[in-house]
């Protein structure tokens, strides 16, 4: 468990937060109740606490406290300041945020030798993952590169988007005829889960009066997710946070059917049943049917070299049928978001990942990061998957692997697409040089592959300067 530090002054808690690089202040007063004393420190010196428990223990003091908590929690997410720590020290956080998150691009070869012998599920986050996070919610499109990588990844493996929007405007934003919010981007099946339907007259009335409430507050914006209400902070003065978070929570109180979650600037509005993004990823696995066994599998293409097997195994595109996958060793969950929303779904994919690491990475430096984290709960569940977090700055998370930014993910994403099924059937192996280099070309893209790394290059024509850069020898003519 990751801690914070906290200065104790005469009016203020200072949380400093060696992990978001972020401080943040908050009253004494409003925190600590006369049943609950302040903790005491020595002038100067800090206390450490889990910041996960601080921020419960706000959450369950009074409205004050809550609200602070709430405007903390956004800004953490999303964070507003540069820190005041000094370079070495941000440098620090970062490099040790990293060790133990480490960049998904360069663990490719990982994800996929750990895959094995499994069915790859995607499931990707929207905002902040798939497209970059902007200030108005309804300019929030996809890259052309990053809408054609989904496409691809969505031909080869079961791909599912996990958001709080709502469908109609996100099947909009992505252009995609196959595309449904919670759905599989499977063919043209589509599986839904809305359990909160019997909500949705009082989200209504609660969007209404939320409008009204915030109409006066500059900047802010009330977005109807239909299950999810969102009111937007990024375009709010953050000197006025405060006042609107108290207008939210004036709404709210009159509804405790309703509860309230924090995410990049933006505080949402939910049902109070259970059901977040960890429980979706687990009823659509649940929905995916087993793939069909068309293929051996494992199928290695140059047999004197099982290291090509990461890169080479076939993963044959799934079809829909009634046995799920949720309790199955057979698939292999791999989830990328980049909100606190998304770290339910972390949290799901934590618990198998390390059986995952036990079984396949046992002697790698990968698993000695991991090993601190594993504990007997942990191992008495089953199945494997990792989780990836979209973020620029260090944060609290239960993914595995780190991205900076959406451009990444899209690398990240076609990573996935193209090396595990194109070649192994299609006839575009252009060139295997001995047993550690092919070439293969796949949707105008000359691919170069090696020991499970692989670069993009966009014709023939660059092939030469690929080649330079990597000191591979040159595939030939073809
Ligand atoms: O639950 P999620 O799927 O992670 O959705 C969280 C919110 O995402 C969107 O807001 C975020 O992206 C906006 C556009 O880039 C940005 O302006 C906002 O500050 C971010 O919080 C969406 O608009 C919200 O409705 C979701 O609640």
């Amino acid at each position: 468990m990751q801690g914070s530090l906290i200065e104790m002054t005469n009016q203020n808690v200072v949380i400093s937060d060696a992990n978001s690089g972020n401080d943040m202040t908050i009253k004494v007063a409003s925190l600590f109740s006369p049943a609950a004393p302040k903790p005491t420190a020595a002038p100067g010196k800090y206390i450490t606490i889990s910041r996960r428990q601080f921020l419960k223990k706000l959450e369950t003091c009074g409205g004050g406290a809550r609200i602070n908590a709430w405007v903390d929690s956004m800004r953490a997410s999303s964070p507003t300041h540069k820190s005041p720590a000094s370079l070495a020290e941000i440098e620090d956080s970062n490099r040790s945020w990293i060790l133990h998150h480490p960049s998904a691009l360069g663990m490719f070869e990982e994800i996929m030798n750990a895959s094995q012998g499994k069915q790859i599920v995607v499931f990707l986050d929207y905002d902040g993952t798939l497209s970059p996070i902007v200030d108005d919610p309804d300019l929030a499109f996809m890259t052309n590169e990053m809408r054609d990588a989904v496409r691809d990844v969505a031909k080869f493996f079961p791909t599912a988007i996990v958001s709080g929007r709502c469908r109609a405007k996100l099947c909009c934003f992505i252009f995609l005829s196959c595309l449904l919010i919670l759905g599989l981007i499977q063919g043209n099946q589509a599986v839904l889960f809305q359990p909160a339907k019997d909500f949705l007259p009082m989200m209504d009335e609660v969007c209404k009066v939320l409008l009204e409430k915030t109409k006066s507050t500059p900047g802010a914006k009330v977005e109807n997710n239909k299950f999810c209400l969102s009111v937007h902070f990024r375009c709010v003065d953050e000197k006025i946070w405060t006042d609107l978070a108290e207008q939210v929570r004036l709404v709210l109180k009159e509804y405790p059917k309703l509860r309230l979650t924090q995410g990049r600037k933006v505080l949402e509005i939910r049902p109070t049943i259970k059901w977040d993004k960890g429980k979706a990823l687990e009823f659509l696995l649940g929905s995916l049917g087993k793939p069909p066994k068309f293929f051996p599998a494992p199928t290695v293409v140059n047999s004197a070299n099982d290291r090509y097997l990461g890169v080479l195994y076939s993963n044959p595109v799934s079809v829909f049928c009634p046995l799920g996958y949720a309790n199955s060793n057979d698939v292999f969950p791999v989830y990328i978001g980049d909100d606190r929303t998304d770290e339910d779904a972390f949290k799901v994919l934590l618990l198998v990942l390390l059986i995952c690491l036990d079984k396949f990475l046992s002697s790698s430096k990968l698993f000695l990061t991991h090993i601190c984290m594993i504990n007997n709960q942990v191992l008495r569940k089953r199945g494997q998957g990792f989780g990836i977090l979209v973020s620029k700055v260090p944060k609290e998370t239960d993914a595995s692997y780190s991205l900076q930014e959406p451009r990444e993910a899209s690398t990240s994403i076609c990573n996935f697409a193209y090396p595990s099924h194109h070649l192994l059937y299609s006839s575009d192996i252009l060139r295997m040089v001995g047993d550690r280099l092919v070439y293969f070309k796949i949707s105008g893209y000359v691919l170069l592959t090696t020991l499970g790394r692989m670069e993009t290059t966009e014709t023939t024509r660059t092939v030469e300067g690929l080649t330079q850069r990597t000191n591979l020898p040159h595939p030939g003519r073809f």
